[in-house]
């Protein structure tokens, strides 16, 4: 199958005073598929991420997002991506359907509060103010508010830091139901089975620069064909599949 490249980002560099912490990057995102920034804290995922979503100044480079030029049109992009937004922008006094119906005016859409809701499993909690809900709750509302403007890429960074294995479980299953639907995402995490899970394809930043980039299963194969194994052998299960075993299978409400 042709891929359409729907972001291509060359060369990109970010310099924080005398500190390089983006150093020359360059990669492609197909349309369509759910692509990942994986590395560890400090790597430059975050300040990667929010150069695309024209919410930070690249220092060189060029990002071109679905034929747009990040330099000439970032207004145009701003119309196309979905961003997460920050939960200080969170009316206190609003609750879920209140605070979607709020952004859909600001972004000038007609989407269904109710229907975006039940898409994230809390057409329940519609009347609940977003300081109650639980953290894997509130990262399922955050993604939803990425939704509003109907883009054609939604960006998550570190979506489920901090959740439980049935919250991320949870979250996992919605990004791959919005990407069924037809958008293209981009995420930024430090947990490999996520990576693993989650992704078509990712990039490993270590450090300001791509150190691989590639599907986890060819990443996995070109390892093992390199001579690479296991120092010993590994178990068939872990302690999460004995925790989501014991908890229950079943997405409980998170
Ligand atoms: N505004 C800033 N001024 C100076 N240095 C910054 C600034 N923002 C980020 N940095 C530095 O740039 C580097 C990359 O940060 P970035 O947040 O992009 O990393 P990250 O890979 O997203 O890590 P994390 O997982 O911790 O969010 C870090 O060393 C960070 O301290």
């Amino acid at each position: 199958m042709e891929k359409n490249t729907i972001i291509s980002v060359k060369d990109l560099t970010k310099q924080y005073g005398n500190f390089q912490a983006v150093k020359g990057i360059s990669f492609d995102v197909y349309e369509g598929e759910i692509f990942g920034l994986l590395g560890p804290n400090g790597a430059g995922k975050s300040t990667t991420l929010e150069i695309i979503e024209t919410l930070r100044e690249k220092t060189s480079g060029e990002v071109i997002v679905d034929g747009l030029n990040l330099d000439k049109q970032p207004a145009e992009i701003k119309k196309i991506i979905g961003v997460q937004l920050q939960s200080s922008g969170y009316y206190p006094g609003l609750n879920l359907l209140q605070l979607i119906e709020l952004f859909c005016g600001l972004y000038n859409r007609n989407v269904g509060a109710m229907e975006l809701l039940e898409m994230v499993n809390l057409k329940d909690k519609a009347k609940a103010k977003f300081k109650d809900l639980s953290g894997g709750q509130k990262q399922r509302f955050s993604v939803a508010t990425t939704l509003i403007n109907e883009p054609r890429i939604i960006f998550l960074d570190e979506p489920t830091t901090g959740l439980d294995p049935q919250a991320r479980r949870s979250l996992w299953e919605l990004i791959r139901t919005i990407r069924e639907r037809g958008t293209t995402v981009i995420i930024t995490t430090h947990y490999m089975d996520e990576a693993e899970y989650l992704c078509d394809r990712i990039a490993i930043i270590d450090a300001g620069k791509i150190i691989a980039l590639a599907s986890p299963d060819k990443m996995i194969d070109d390892l093992v064909a390199s001579g690479f194994e296991r120092p010993k052998e590994v178990k068939k299960a872990n302690l999460e599949d004995v925790f989501i075993n014991l908890t229950g299978h079943s997405l409980r409400e998170n």
